[in-house]
Order: C-alpha cells, then structure tokens, then sequence
C-alpha cells in the first residue's frame, strides 16, 4: 500500500532509505570509492540500491555519492532502471555530515521514517529491512546488531610495547551495530540538531547520536545476519562474493 492517507485507517508513514556512499574507501586503498568496486557483476553501491528498490516497505530511495561521482551513480541508476530513486546527492566530509545530509534532503514529518544504510553493506537481507521498518511502528530509533561470537577485550599498552589485555568484557550484553538504522524522522532530526551544536560531537553511527542527545528514546535492537558485512578492506570483496554465492542475503 502506499504511504498516504487510507480508506481503512491512519496514514501509513513514508518510508524513504537513504544509501550513504560520501566515504572515500582509504581502508580499501583502491583508488576510487569502494563503493564503486564490482561486487558479482555490479558495483557494491548497486546492489544496496536494490536491495532497498526491492523492499515493498520503502517507498523511496535517496542517495548520497561523494561529490566527483555523483554522474556515475546517477548513470547506474538510470542504467539498472531503479525507479525508487528520486536523487543522488552529494555526502558529506564524514558519516555524520553525510547522514545530516540525508536527513536534511527529507521532506516528510515527523512520524515518516527514515532508513540510513552503508552503501558498502551490499548484503543487507530483504527480511532485515522488513524487521526494520516493522520495529519502528514502536519505536522511535531502531538499529540492526549481530551478538559477538568472539571473546572481546579492553586493552592497555603493554609492558614491552604493543597491547597487553586489561579486561575480558562480559559479551552477553554487547552487540556489534550494523545498518540499516532506521528511524522516526522528528527524532533523527531532533537529535542531529542538538548533536550538531555540539562543538564535541564524535559519532560512528546514528543510533549512537539518538543515544547520546535524545537519552529519554528507546534506541531499539534488532537481530541482524552475520552476512550484512561493510566492505572495508582488502579482501571483504572476495568474502563478500563468497556469501553472495552462498545466497546469503
Ligand atoms: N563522508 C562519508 C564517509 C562515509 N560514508 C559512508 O559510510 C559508510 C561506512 O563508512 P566506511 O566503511 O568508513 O567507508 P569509507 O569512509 O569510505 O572508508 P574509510 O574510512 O576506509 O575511508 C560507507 O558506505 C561510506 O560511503 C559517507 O556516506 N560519507
Ligand atoms: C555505521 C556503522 O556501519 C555501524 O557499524 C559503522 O559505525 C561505520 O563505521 P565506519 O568507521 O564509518 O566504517
């Protein structure tokens, strides 16, 4: 159905998914933006474009594209007939201003919603975004997380240099984040607005700035796939391609 107002009942939100692709891949060391790279085919930004096209929950697709290469994500767009995509726009010079871009370009309400997803996430499982967007019927701020299968430490430098471990963290209650996140967007808009006159804002995520300056808000938790990796270094190509061969998404 789409969003608006309906016959039987309240107005379903708009769902838009933002696809952020301003990052540059130094990790990656490629050259040019990882998100760029051919993953199976098609570049990895093409196929979390999709993936989001795809999803009968989203209504439509915004894209933020480092600056220089704005025309080439548009001609993949227009080129993979991606009718769900309204803009491609440019990121910003970190994530954070990237997403603030995102949820500047959006003009709805405060009870539409609003999907923030890594490009270089081209795994993300049509039943995650699903989950997503069910979960924000009620809450406010909603991030995907896988729990760790590793032990994991707090480190202090060692005695002879390097890392010595300091403390064994009790990993029953950490998760690792992932993206989609998804929220409500009077909250995300709230929350970038007090972040951003915050001359000590540090953020790795968007569900950590609802976190931080909306603390009153639920930052809901849902389960995500080990399979949802981010492309970051060298060789997350190959996996990447392995977990697709293995219809993993
Ligand atoms: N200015 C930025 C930086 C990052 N991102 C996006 O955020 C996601 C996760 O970021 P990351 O893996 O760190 O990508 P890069 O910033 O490109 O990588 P690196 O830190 O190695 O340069 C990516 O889809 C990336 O394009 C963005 O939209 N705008
Ligand atoms: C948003 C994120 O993917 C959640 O895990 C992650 O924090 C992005 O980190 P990066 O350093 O920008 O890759």
């Amino acid at each position: 159905m789409p969003a608006g107002p309906s016959p039987d009942g309240p107005r379903r939100p708009r769902v838009t998914a933002a696809v952020l692709a301003g990052g540059v891949g130094a990790r990656m060391g490629a050259g040019r933006p990882k998100q760029l790279m051919p993953l199976a085919g098609r570049p990895v930004i093409e196929h979390s474009i999709a993936a989001f096209c795809a999803a009968p929950e989203v209504d439509d697709v915004i894209v933020l594209m480092v600056g220089d290469h704005v025309p080439e994500v548009e001609k993949i767009v227009s080129d993979g007939g991606y009718a769900k995509v309204t803009r491609v726009l440019p990121g910003g010079a970190d994530r954070t201003a990237t997403s603030w871009a995102a949820i500047s370009a959006v003009a709805g309400g405060d009870d539409d919603l609003l999907l923030l997803h890594d490009a270089v996430r081209p795994l993300v499982a049509p039943a995650t975004i699903g989950a997503c967007v069910a979960a924000l019927g009620t809450a406010g701020a909603v991030g995907v997380a896988v729990p760790s299968n590793d032990t994991v430490v707090r480190v202090a430098p060692g005695a002879a240099g390097g890392d010595s471990v300091a403390e064994v963290v009790d990993r029953s209650s950490l998760r690792r984040m992932q993206t989609p996140q998804g929220f409500r967007l009077g909250v995300v808009r709230r929350a970038y607005e007090l972040a951003l006159a915050d001359p000590g804002l540090a953020a790795t995520d968007d569900c950590g700035v609802v976190l931080r300056y909306l603390p009153g808000e639920e930052v809901r938790v849902i389960a995500g796939t080990e399979a949802n990796i981010k492309v970051t270094h060298p060789g997350d190509i190959e996996v990447a391609e392995a977990l697709l061969r293995r219809g993993s998404a």
